[in-house]
């Protein structure tokens, strides 16, 4: 078993924080609407986006509308909250857990984000709740949407599993919530506004890019509030990114590290970012919500074909992780 891992994922990152070019690609939207039945056609549709494209976008995925509306009201009003309030939960960076502003920073860019996030790992949470007063009724409806996240998730995964050749349940026993080793996280987000003063600023992103660390990112986003570009990690040396239109019912979903090596590279990551808005576009807030499908702590990690070396999930992940934040953090 290797401790740590070679960091060949940020090196290909550093690669990537310069403008390039924008062109247009077809982002499938897959309808998952009944899935046990329609579970064969629903793998082949999964599997070419995921291998040909590498980003796809669901329908039918049986979260209602009412609560991802929900779920954004209520990211909305925890950053709504005094900053001395949010203080109180601080990211704990080794559990992924925690509030934090303006401290992330891509190796791909070398700057912060210009955003504030609350990442909410289920076994990590006891101290890092808003309490019932702050914010009543976040607590429940939070771990509710949370497991809705994992169960869409779950699907998906399934399918790969199916076509990788590993048991069905393979990666779902790897991603258990009631496991203790559970680190899949869910991650509010909230872009600021741009300043005056920040407008036309060059090297300002909202989100470098980057590659996600996980198994499989679900991104929910809301109408109207685009910037999301994507760029296929086999077509990275292009440089050439696609915006992708951002929509309040769809999940945008994209593989992470963690499948790449899982799959023996046959599942590949891709490369995104989200840009600040041109001097002509809305220069408002933007919310976003991702859930991080990543595998237990003490899950291995080593495909079928053994192309890597295993690796806990939790040594792959801290090394992301510390390749990401301010020291001070
Ligand atoms: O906000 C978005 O649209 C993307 C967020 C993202 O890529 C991330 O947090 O990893
Ligand atoms: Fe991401």
């Amino acid at each position: 078993m290797t401790t740590g891992y070679d960091l060949s994922e940020v090196d290909r990152e550093k690669r990537m924080g310069g403008l390039g070019a924008e062109t247009a690609r077809e982002i499938r939207v897959i309808d998952l609407t009944d899935f046990e039945n329609r579970r064969a056609e629903i793998t082949e549709q999964l599997w070419t986006a995921a291998t040909e494209i590498g980003f796809f976008q669901l329908s039918g995925h049986g979260i209602p509308q009412w609560q991802l509306d929900d779920a954004f009201a209520r990211a909305a009003a925890f950053f709504a909250l005094p900053e001395s309030v949010k203080a109180r939960y601080p990211l704990v960076k080794a559990d992924n857990a925690g509030w934090e502003s303006l401290s992330q920073v891509r190796p791909s860019i070398g700057v912060p984000d210009q955003k504030e996030s609350y990442q909410i790992t289920r076994p990590h949470m006891a101290s890092l709740w808003p309490s019932e007063a702050e914010l009543p009724g976040f607590v429940s409806a939070i771990l509710d949407f949370e497991h809705r996240c994992w169960s869409v998730a779950m699907r998906v995964l399934s399918c790969f599993a199916d076509r990788l050749g590993l048991p069905r349940d393979h990666f779902t026993a790897a991603h258990d919530p009631e496991s203790e080793q559970y680190q899949s996280t869910l991650r509010l987000l909230h872009y600021f506004a741009v300043s005056e003063e920040l407008r036309d600023v060059p090297g300002r992103w909202r989100a470098g890019a980057h590659t996600d660390f996980d198994c499989l990112t679900l991104l929910f986003q809301r109408d109207g509030q685009g910037g999301l570009q994507v760029c296929p990690g086999k077509e990275m040396g292009e440089q050439a990114w696609t915006s992708i239109t951002p929509s309040s019912s769809l999940i945008t979903c994209n593989i992470g590290d963690m499948l790449t090596r899982w799959s023996d590279d046959l599942l590949p990551s891709n490369f995104h970012r989200v840009r600040s808005p041109g001097r002509d576009e809305y220069q408002g807030e933007r919310y976003s919500i991702a859930y991080f499908a990543q595998a237990d702590r003490d899950a291995v990690i080593q495909g079928p074909r053994g192309v890597y070396p295993p690796v806990t999930a939790a040594d792959f992940l801290a090394e992301r992780v510390r390749a990401n934040y301010r020291p001070r953090m």
